[in-house]
């Protein structure tokens, strides 16, 4: 597959302003600038990060091509000696990240980027495009993956999805939320994961009867064998149909694996009830029953409440474009300035909404998990350059509403830090895991949850707090701020 070269995938003022700093004494200085988000997609209790592959890609293939600097000189806006520049323009920073999968929380740095300011301003825009929308559909997925309860939900969504590249990262995304396979046949190429599906409605409407379309199918597939039983009166005609195949092929000797029927219109729970109680009776006991039609994680609960006998999913439109929450709302903020020393100086930037405010400097984050259970108990936003000890009290407090805290006793809590390095000067030191084993990472991730985090309607709030040092520093260029006005 051949890699795009997407280094115009940029919005304009970021060329702009590289212009500005090439111009200016200070170009090369470097900087720091987090990416983080500020609440979880659909009201839920958590996120999962999704789309580093992607970012990798895109900062090994960033180069101007000679009709790339051809087309901003026809721009009339960039002189020559910055167009030289960008022609010989390659990534030199650093970048440090949440790997893919990891559960995240709102405000916390997700992605990290370490570098002369022209080549961290240049990312941003396409940085932001690719985690947001891999962050948000693997985030929808899981929760359609929660509701489904054990079971497997596939994605049907890539005729819904908002063009082709939505689609592809979306399927890649939905995997890595929890799904078991997708319609998505170049996402099964591309990231090596499962192609799964049935059949449409054309196909029954193309044979002279619905018999006749199961039949020709069933001997095609009788080792993967799902028969869409509502194109003319599911339990009149669909699921006695159905039955009727499975028995003629039973006594063909075929043997049938993995087969059953797909309900796509009408009350799911109702029909689904009725057509277990019909493969029954006829002895198919072990046929499966799955459905589609505008899915979604809330439908999927409600119909497991109404007892629906359904075993299997199949969700395209919610998912695919996480219909209820359309962006992720991540942000790329600056958080330092290296002075001449080599220092960071930390950075702010002020607003009328405390939730809003930005953490300053260089960062990371490190999770808290309680020693006995496991279960995830905070994450703590600190400088890069403090050490804890695990064996100590550690006092933790909300960085808005400070006055809540919580003291954890050393020695029953241990902590994991979670940004890890992705690029260091230029170089790439980290290998992508498969689209499958970040999935098998996700599910493990999610087990460190409370269900009272994981819950899909008012879920309880993670702490997401500061470091006293970071809490102090923040406040003191608050107060610094204020003294300005
Ligand atoms: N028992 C149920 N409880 C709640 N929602 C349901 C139930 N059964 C189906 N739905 C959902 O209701 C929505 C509308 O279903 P409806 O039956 O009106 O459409 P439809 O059967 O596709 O109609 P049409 O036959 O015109 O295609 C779908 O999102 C479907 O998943
Ligand atoms: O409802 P969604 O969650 O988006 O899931 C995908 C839908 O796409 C198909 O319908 P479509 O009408 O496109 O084709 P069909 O004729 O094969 O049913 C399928 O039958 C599902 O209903
Ligand atoms: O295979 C299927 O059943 C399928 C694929 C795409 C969309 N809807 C259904």
């Amino acid at each position: 597959m051949t890699t795009q070269n997407l280094t115009l995938l940029t919005d304009f003022y970021e060329l702009t302003m590289m212009q500005g700093y090439f111009h200016s004494k200070e170009e090369n200085t470097p900087v720091v600038f987090d990416i983080f988000f500020r609440s979880n997609p659909s009201g839920g209790g958590y996120s999962i990060a999704a789309g580093l592959e992607q970012v990798i890609e895109y900062i090994k293939n960033l180069n101007f091509s000679y009709e790339d600097v051809d087309y901003l000189r026809s721009l009339n806006l960039f002189d020559e000696t910055f167009l030289q520049y960008l022609s010989g323009f390659h990534f030199s920073g650093s970048i440090y990240a949440i790997p893919e999968g990891t559960v995240i929380f709102p405000r916390e740095p997700l992605l990290k980027v370490i570098a002369p300011v022209m080549e961290a301003q240049l990312v941003e825009t396409a940085l932001l495009n690719i985690i947001n929308h891999q962050s948000l559909i693997a985030t929808k997925a899981s929760r359609v993956v929660y509701a489904a309860d054990g079971d497997g939900v596939m994605e049907f969504g890539l005729r819904r999805a908002q063009g082709p590249d939505a689609g592809l990262y979306g399927a890649r995304a939905a995997m890595i939320g929890g799904c078991i396979g997708t319609s998505n046949v170049l996402a099964g190429r591309m990231f090596d994961v499962p192609v799964k599906g049935t059949h449409a409605h054309s196909w029954i409407m193309s044979f002279p009867d619905e018999y006749t379309a199961f039949k020709t199918y069933a001997k095609l597939y009788p080792s993967a064998c799902c028969l869409l039983v509502d194109t003319y009166d599911t339990l009149k005609s669909g699921v006695p149909n159905a039955i009727r195949v499975f028995r003629e092929m039973r006594e063909e000797g075929i043997e049938l694996k993995n087969y059953g029927i797909r309900l796509d219109s009408g009350d799911l729970a109702y029909l689904s009830k009725k057509a277990r109680k019909m493969l029954d009776a006829a002895g198919f006991s072990d046929a499966f029953i799955s459905a589609s039609n505008d899915l979604d994680e809330y439908l999927i609960l409600d119909l497991k409440n109404q007892g629906a006998a359904i075993t299997s999913w199949g969700v395209g439109t919610s998912m695919i474009t996480s219909k209820d929450c359309p962006a992720f709302g991540g942000v790329y903020k600056l958080a330092a300035i290296q002075n001449a020393d080599g220092e960071f100086v930390p950075k702010i930037k002020l607003s009328e909404n405390t939730e809003k405010i930005t953490n300053p400097g260089n960062k990371t984050v490190h999770r808290i998990y309680d020693k006995e259970t496991g279960k995830l108990l905070a994450d703590l936003i600190c400088f890069v350059d403090e050490v804890f000890d695990e064996s100590k009290d550690l006092l933790l407090f909300d960085p808005v509403e400070t006055w809540k805290k919580t003291k954890l006793k050393g020695g029953t809590y241990t902590m994991r830090e979670l940004l890890k390095p992705v690029f260091l000067n230029g170089n790439c030191v980290y290998q992508s895991p498969t689209v499958m084993e970040i999935a098998a990472y996700c599910r493990k991730e999610k087990e460190t949850l409370w269900d009272e985090v994981t819950r899909l309607f008012n879920p309880h709030k993670v702490y997401i707090d500061l470091s006293k040092k970071l809490y102090d520093v923040k406040k003191e260029l608050l107060d610094q701020m204020s003294i300005q006005e």
